[in-house]
């Protein structure tokens, strides 16, 4: 019976780490395995998948735009790509069902949670019969790190300004696996070799470690981990109520028309300085551009691309996701329609 168990990792890592570039990268590759990529998304939101697909779904030649099933992609590389919101359980019993197609399934879990919940209902009644846990990846912020950070805006470790978010950022240490450092090309190289020596000053657990840049990384180091022994170790260690953590963030989605994309950015920088932002994602219709353009914040970093050409009869418009903490949703509402060109 264990035979037939589709091994399953688990990726975690705060907001904003590398988490959907990492699994943006894995899903391009041909690595000689047929990967599921399950990315949770909040229910008010599909900003997070639809990055995942407008990028590697253009990307790979031939795909099949056509979701399969309950709201799963193929690509034309055997991998899957599928959205969850609050059907967890529901979409990976339809995954088990086409265990035949799939060798591995990866899931994203929230930067703003701990994935106990996610292990618990992988070795529920219901699933523990298809899924075993593989391991547990937890994705670090590579500038931040080095900076002595746990995320781009959060407070310095050791000058803890926010504990549950130091406690958060932690636990997701504790229970890797693997930590894969990320966004190394930001670093100095000679500061680059020192970041796995300091993210073990944070570790009382000796889990691997990996640098990674733009989610880059030898497949063969991130399958085939069987950790799902040493996992309960980590698991109790975790005294952590999952809830009370992720219900500390806000989430505010912002519906525009078209903007004006640098006045977008600064009314941004403003509210970054302005507020507790930590994560800003989603798209912007721009005028006379026939591309979506992504925009993505973390911390007071924002980049912006183009990940595709609006569809024919796709609704335009410009939406965004901003998570912090205390968010004055009124205000950033207000401050951002100043970009909205008529
Ligand atoms: N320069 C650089 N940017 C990166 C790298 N990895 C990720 N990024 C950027 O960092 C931002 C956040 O990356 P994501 O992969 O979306 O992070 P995430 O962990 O999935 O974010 P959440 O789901 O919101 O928690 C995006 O703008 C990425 O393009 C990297 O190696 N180098």
């Amino acid at each position: 019976m264990n035979k037939q168990k589709i091994p399953t990792t688990l990726v975690t890592g705060f907001l904003g780490s590398g988490k959907t570039t990492l699994l943006s990268s894995v899903l391009k590759q041909a690595t000689g395995r047929r990967v599921a990529v399950v990315v949770s998304v909040p229910l008010e939101s599909s900003i997070d998948s639809e990055i995942l697909r407008g990028t590697d779904f253009d990307a790979v030649e031939d795909v099949q735009r056509l979701p399969l099933g309950n709201r799963i992609y193929k690509l034309s590389n055997g991998n899957l790509c599928c959205a969850v919101q609050h059907d967890f359980t529901h979409m990976m019993k339809e995954l088990a069902q086409r265990s035949d197609d799939i060798d591995h399934v990866m899931i994203e879990t929230p930067g703003t949670v701990l994935p106990i919940s996610f292990i618990r209902r992988l070795n529920s009644d219901d699933l523990v019969d298809h899924f075993t846990i593989d391991s547990v990846i937890t994705v670090a912020d590579g500038p931040a790190l080095s900076e002595g950070r746990y995320s781009s805006t959060s407070g310095r470790i050791g000058k803890v300004i926010d504990p549950d978010l130091q406690f958060l950022y932690q636990a997701q240490l504790d229970i890797a696996d693997v930590v894969l450092i990320s966004k190394t090309d930001l670093v100095f190289s000679v500061i680059r070799k020192k970041l796995p020596e300091k993210l073990r000053a944070l570790l009382s657990h000796d889990p691997e470690i990996i640098t990674m840049q733009h989610g880059l990384v030898n497949p063969d180091l991130l399958f085939n981990r069987d950790c799902s022994s040493n996992k309960k170790v980590g698991i109790d260690k975790i005294q952590i109520d999952e809830d009370q953590v992720s219900n500390g963030f806000d989430s505010v989605m912002i519906e525009m028309g078209c903007v004006d994309s640098d006045l977008l950015v600064s009314r941004l920088q403003m509210l970054i300085r302005e507020q507790d932002v930590y994560r800003t994602k989603g798209f912007a219709e721009l005028p006379n551009k026939m591309m979506r353009q992504v925009v993505q914040g973390v911390g007071s970093r924002i980049d912006r691309s183009y990940d595709r050409r609006w569809a024919e009869g796709e609704v335009r418009s410009t939406r965004l996701q901003i998570i912090g903490r205390h968010l004055d949703a009124e205000r950033l509402k207000a401050t951002l329609r100043v970009a909205e060109v008529s």
